[in-house]
């Protein structure tokens, strides 16, 4: 890939991305700016990835093949727009990742007929697994915007209805597991085993399961079935699961997620 690519917003999510198209060699630092209004994130994104932090947002812009917008709902997406507009060429494409906002909001801003494309990505990025969520505006096309976007992660196109849900289950995704990790190891303490066994355990079981999953093709209730003998202690132990709110929480959980991102792109 030789396009030149432009971050605006040079925060956790942009490091992340940049970060994994480095180390996989889809992008190298030549191809990269970024803007960012905090200084201090530029001086560690050039210190750590000889990335192009100097030249000003307006050469940035005037170079670009893609446009990563990359700064939070909340931040002044209008005045963003005014620049884009001012400064960038007519089919260099707009990247958003910011959470709920839509692309007809993107269109208001940057113009409605450059291509747009919206994406959710996963913060997996350095690991290789992880789906962003792609959504393409009218003018933008997948070979456009896919070799950038394979570079720090797995692509699901999808309608754009399906993206705030997208974002609240599969991008906050790996919250519920980080989550689950920790409280299973805790158990595991809990019930009397040191903590670096119980640890060592979680993540086994968690990598196992996920594998049986996968090569045998099951539903989860089959394996559930397999690993339980009659009157047994996993049976026991799945009986108090039954009575807690454990399914009920974590769904309930992922509602909120997906509510918050529509209200994110509503607030903008
Ligand atoms: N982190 C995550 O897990 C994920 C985040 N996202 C989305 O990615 C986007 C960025 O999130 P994240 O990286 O976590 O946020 P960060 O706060 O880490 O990064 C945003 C950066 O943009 C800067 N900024 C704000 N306004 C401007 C501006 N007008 N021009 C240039 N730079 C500006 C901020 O500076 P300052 O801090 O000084 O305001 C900050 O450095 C969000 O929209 C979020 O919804 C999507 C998927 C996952
Ligand atoms: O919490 C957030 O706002 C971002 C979007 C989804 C996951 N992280």
């Amino acid at each position: 890939m030789q396009s030149k690519i432009h971050f605006i917003g040079g925060g956790q999510m942009a490091e992340a991305i940049i970060r994994a198209c480095l180390a996989g060699g889809t992008l190298s630092a030549s191809q990269i700016s970024v803007s960012d209004i905090n200084e201090g994130r530029l001086q560690l994104l050039q210190a750590k990835y000889s990335v192009d932090t100097e030249s000003t947002q307006e050469q940035g812009l005037q170079a670009a093949d893609l446009i990563v917008i990359a700064v939070r709902p909340q931040d002044d997406l209008s005045a963003l727009g005014a620049r884009v507009r001012q400064s960038a060429s007519p089919p260099a494409a707009i990247i958003s990742i910011v959470a709920g906002v839509t692309i007809a909001q993107l269109g208001d801003y940057f113009g409605a007929e450059r291509p747009i494309v919206r994406v959710i990505p996963n913060t997996l990025t350095d690991t290789g697994y992880g789906y962003s969520g792609v959504a393409l505006g009218a003018a933008a096309s997948r070979e456009q915007v896919e070799g950038f976007l394979l570079g720090f992660g797995k692509v699901q196109y999808l309608e754009e209805s399906y993206i705030d849900i997208f974002t609240g289950f599969g991008v906050a995704g790996p919250n519920y597991i980080y989550y689950f990790i920790e409280s299973f190891t805790d158990a595991g303490v809990l019930a009397g085993l040191p903590r670096e066994q119980a640890w060592k355990v979680a993540l086994e079981n968690m990598l196992g399961a996920v594998a049986m999953l996968q090569q045998t093709g099951l539903h989860p209730r089959q394996l559930l079935d397999i690993n339980n003998s009659p009157g047994g202690v996993g049976m026991h132990g799945l009986y108090e699961l039954n009575n807690s709110d454990f399914a009920a929480g974590l769904q309930r959980s992922v509602l909120a997620a997906v509510k918050r991102t529509t209200e994110l792109g509503v607030k903008n």
